[in-house]
């Protein structure tokens, strides 16, 4: 069930991307990280005639009963309030999307809320959140069976070649600080953050919740089980959707906290995955950066962002432009007759 990623190294292909890239009217290597950008997509792509078509950013929404135990700045509400938001419009990431050209997607993966028949809202609820992972493991193995299918059916769907993965789930970081430590082998104290804005007291608290259910979920090690013990079901059907769309040689775009941890899942299960990853940003929730360094990931964006959404992929999106862009339409020494470099 789960697809089988191929690294993407390709000597004969990644030769002729480096040319491209060296002959256009520029000191060599400076376009810096534009120009690792142009040969990560032309990898991914198998071509020098690398495109961003329909960029489309899937928003995942759902619901987690590890909010009972206090560890979140907002009410559990606020997951239904703000995909309504999304479906009128009013959030950061309907502006941002629209402001760069990406396509929007809003999945109710398993929000506590009846929105009915909605126009707009792609409907893949699983569950009405997940239980309290305190108590009892998150997710059944086939309710997180569920949210993985139904994540790789969204994705396999999707028309663009570039797929943003976004969320929204009061409590999220918590299940995601969960998974970090327990796929990084990090320290809970070094994985939990303020979330939507806890306090000292609160992040104190959150962390000695994770401690304690990690304890009583001590045997759990295998990354399915991880996922299914920790997890949430926006973070399930992120883990789905990011293995369809690395299958198909998409450019996957990474957002912050929550969404790399459902790449910490999908790379303990098909490592090959990170090829295909672009990581938009460095989210100011402190567990992100040594998430993105225990993937050796190098983030593009430091915003200081710590929203969610899917807000640091829109905001990606021009420079993934300008990387197809400059091989595209630039110059090269020999058609502008600019001299190389001498020696
Ligand atoms: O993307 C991030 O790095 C990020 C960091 C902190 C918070 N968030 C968002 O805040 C919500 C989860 O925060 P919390 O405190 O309820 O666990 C969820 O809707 C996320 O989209 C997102
Ligand atoms: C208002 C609000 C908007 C969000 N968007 C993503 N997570 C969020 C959390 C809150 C609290």
């Amino acid at each position: 069930m789960i697809p089988q990623l191929s690294p993407t190294a390709n000597p004969a292909i990644a030769a002729r991307l480096d040319d491209a890239i060296n002959n256009k009217t520029k000191p060599l290597g400076s376009l810096g990280a534009l120009e690792a950008l142009a040969r990560q997509i032309g990898l991914i792509q198998n071509t020098t005639a690398i495109s961003v078509v329909r960029p489309t950013i899937l928003v995942f929404a759902a619901d987690h009963g590890i909010v009972a135990e206090g560890v979140s700045a907002y009410p559990q509400e606020v997951t239904w309030q703000m995909v309504e938001n999304f479906l009128a419009g009013g959030a950061a990431i309907n502006v941002f999307a629209a402001q760069t050209g990406c396509a929007l997607q809003i999945v109710d993966a398993g929000v506590n809320h009846d929105f009915g028949a909605r126009a707009g809202l792609v409907d893949r609820k699983i569950a009405a959140g997940t239980a309290n992972f305190a108590r009892q493991p998150a997710m059944s193995k086939s309710t997180c069976a569920a949210a993985l299918a139904a994540g790789m059916d969204l994705a396999a769907a999707v028309e663009g070649n570039v797929i943003g993965f976004g969320e929204m789930g009061i409590g999220n970081t918590t299940a995601a600080a969960a998974l970090m430590h327990k796929l990084c082998a990090i320290p809970v104290a070094q994985c939990v953050g303020a979330g939507t804005g806890l306090s000292a007291a609160g992040i104190a608290h959150k962390q000695q919740v994770i401690e304690q259910a990690v304890a009583l979920h001590a045997g759990v090690a295998a990354p399915l089980e991880v996922l299914a013990t920790f997890g949430g079901l926006e973070i399930a059907m992120m883990v789905g959707a990011m293995l369809q769309a690395a299958a198909q040689r998409r450019v996957l775009l990474i957002d912050g906290f929550i969404v790399t941890s459902a790449l910490l899942v999908a790379a303990r299960l098909q490592p090959a995955i990170l090829d295909y990853c672009v990581f938009s940003h460095s989210s100011a929730e402190s567990g992100h950066q040594r998430m993105l360094a225990a993937l050796g990931a190098t983030p593009l964006l430091h915003l200081g962002l710590r929203l969610g959404e899917g807000t640091g992929c829109a905001l990606a999106v021009p420079l993934l432009q300008a990387a197809v862009n400059f091989v595209a339409h630039m110059a090269t020494f020999d058609s502008a007759k600019v001299s190389e470099k001498d020696g």
